[in-house]
C-alpha cells in the first residue's frame, strides 16, 4: 500500500469526520482505532486516518502516541502528514496541539507548519487568527463551558503560542487570497523569523483549496477536516490521486438491536437528546450516583434490555453548565469525565454482548471509551448522516456506529443516524 495522505486525528469522532470529508473528496479513505497491528488487513486506499484518543491526555503521551502514528504512515509512504485537531481547536494550556505539531514537524525536517482548523461547512472561519463558531468567536461559543478544555481565548496565534516551544506566526486572509505561492512565500518568511508555525486564514472552501496546495509542498500540517478538503483537492489536482466514487457496498444490511449512548454536554446534543425524547425511550444516568460508586452503568443496562426488543433505547450522561459544573467541582473535572466515560464504554459492551450491532455514541471522548471497549480495529466510511459524521461499519464483524462530534449533527441526529444504518 502506497499512502498518498497520512492522517492523525487527535479523537475518533474527529477522526470519522476527516475520513468522510476525504471520502466525499475522492479519496478511497479508511479509519483505523489506533496504529495498526501490522497483520491487520487493510483494503487498498489512498489516505489512512490513525483514530488516537490523545486530545486531553499529558502531552508527552500524546507526542508518544503520534510519532508511532507518523512513523506508520510514513513507512507506507505518506507524502504528507495532517495532524487532525478539533475545528473548535479544542485543548489547554497545557494541551497538546502545539507539543505534537513541534514533534511532528522536527521529525518531518520541516521548519514551519501550517495550522487552520476552518472547516466551512460547519460553520468554523478564521479571520486575522480568529475562531468563529457560527457568527461570534470561539470564546463567546458554547465551547467556552467545555467540561474538559473551555475555550475561554479565540485568539489561536496566542493560543497555540501558549503550547508551542517555537514561535506563533499568521498568514491572515488578504495573504490567501493571492493563492497558494503567496501563502508559501509567507511560511518562508516566517519560518526564518523563527517561527514554527502558522495560523492561516480561511473563511470559504476556496481558501481550503489554496491551503491544502501550499500544505502539500511540505511534509505536514496540523488542521481540521478542512483542511483535510483542501489537502485532498490539492492531491487530485496535482495528480496524485484519481478521484474515486464513494464507497456503495459496505455489505448489505445488518438489522437488529440498536442504541444510542451520548456523554457530550454540548449544546447540539442536549437539544438532540432533548428531540429523541419524542422517537425513543431516553434514559438520563445519575452522575452522582454513578461517582458514588453505584451501579448506575447496570441500572442503565437492565433499563435498556427491558425496552431495546421494541426499539432503539438513548443513554445519556449530558448535563447543562451548571449541573457538570457542580459534578466537577465535588469530584475533579478529570475523575468525573473518566469515571462517566469508562460507565458508557460498559454499558456499550453490555449492549453488544446483548445483539446490539448498530450504535450512535456522541461525543469524542465518550466514543474512544465505548470503541476501546469494544475492540474495534478499523472502519470503512459509509454515507453522511450528518456534515462531518459518516456512518461507519467495523471491518472485522458485522456493526454499524456513527460516532458524532459534540457540536455536530440536526436536531434529529439520532434518529436520522438509525435511519442510515439498515
Ligand atoms: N453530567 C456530566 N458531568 C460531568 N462530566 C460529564 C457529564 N457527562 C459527560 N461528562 C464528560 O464530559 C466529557 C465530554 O467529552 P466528549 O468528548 O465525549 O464530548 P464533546 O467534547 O462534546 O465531543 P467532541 O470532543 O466530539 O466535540 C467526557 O469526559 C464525559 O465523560
Ligand atoms: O473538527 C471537529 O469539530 C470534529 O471533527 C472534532 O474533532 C470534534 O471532536
Amino acid at each position: 500500500m502506497t499512502l498518498a495522505l497520512g492522517c492523525i486525528a487527535d479523537d475518533y469522532t474527529g477522526a470519522s469526520d476527516l475520513a468522510n470529508t476525504l471520502t466525499k473528496a475522492g479519496l478511497r479513505t479508511v479509519q483505523t482505532i489506533g496504529v495498526p497491528a501490522d497483520d491487520l488487513a487493510l483494503p487498498e486506499v489512498d489516505a489512512v486516518v490513525v483514530s488516537l484518543k490523545s486530545r486531553s491526555i499529558p502531552a508527552e503521551e500524546a507526542v508518544a502516541r503520534s510519532r508511532e502514528a507518523a512513523a506508520w504512515l510514513t513507512a507506507r509512504g505518506a507524502g504528507h502528514l495532517l495532524f487532525k485537531v478539533c475545528s473548535t481547536f479544542d485543548s489547554t494550556d497545557a494541551g497538546n496541539i502545539g507539543p505534537v505539531t513541534d514533534a511532528l514537524r522536527e521529525d518531518a525536517g520541516e521548519a514551519i507548519a501550517l495550522v487552520t482548523p476552518a472547516f466551512p461547512e460547519t460553520a468554523r472561519t478564521v479571520y486575522l487568527g480568529h475562531l468563529f463558531v457560527g457568527a461570534v468567536p470561539l470564546a463567546e461559543s458554547p465551547l467556552k463551558d467545555h467540561p474538559l478544555n473551555p475555550m475561554r481565548d479565540s485568539n489561536l496565534v496566542r493560543v497555540l503560542a501558549r503550547q508551542s516551544r517555537a514561535g506563533v506566526g499568521l498568514i491572515d486572509l488578504a495573504t490567501v487570497a493571492k493563492g497558494g505561492d503567496a501563502v508559501s512565500a509567507r511560511l518562508d518568511a516566517l519560518a526564518r523569523d523563527g517561527k514554527g508555525a502558522a495560523i492561516a486564514d480561511a473563511v470559504l472552501d476556496r481558501d481550503l483549496a489554496v491551503l491544502g496546495a501550499a500544505a502539500l509542498t511540505r511534509k505536514i500540517s496540523t488542521g481540521a477536516s478542512g483542511l483535510g478538503l483542501g489537502l485532498a483537492r490539492a492531491l487530485v489536482a496535482a495528480g496524485r490521486v484519481a478521484p474515486a466514487a464513494a464507497d456503495t457496498d459496505l455489505g448489505g444490511p445488518i438489522g437488529g438491536r440498536a442504541a444510542c449512548l451520548a456523554g457530550s454536554c454540548s449544546q447540539a446534543t442536549l437539544g438532540q437528546i432533548a428531540r429523541a425524547e419524542a422517537a425513543m425511550p431516553v434514559r438520563r444516568l445519575d452522575p452522582a450516583r454513578l461517582l458514588a460508586g453505584e451501579d448506575e452503568a447496570g441500572a442503565a443496562l437492565a433499563w435498556a434490555m427491558e425496552r431495546i426488543g421494541d426499539g432503539p433505547v438513548l443513554m445519556a450522561s449530558s448535563a447543562g453548565p451548571e449541573d457538570v459544573a457542580a459534578v466537577q467541582a465535588r469530584y475533579g473535572r478529570d475523575a468525573a469525565g473518566h469515571a462517566i466515560e469508562a460507565a458508557m464504554a460498559r454499558i456499550a459492551e453490555g449492549l453488544v454482548t446483548h445483539g446490539v450491532r448498530r450504535l450512535v455514541v456522541a461525543g469524542g471522548e465518550t466514543s474512544g471509551a465505548v470503541v476501546d471497549r469494544l475492540g474495534l480495529p478499523a472502519f470503512r466510511v459509509g454515507p453522511e448522516i450528518a456534515a462531518g459524521v459518516p456512518v461507519l461499519r467495523t471491518t472485522d464483524r458485522d456493526m454499524w456506529l456513527a460516532l458524532k462530534s459534540g457540536n455536530f449533527g440536526g436536531p434529529d441526529f439520532f434518529a436520522d443516524a438509525l435511519t442510515l444504518m439498515p
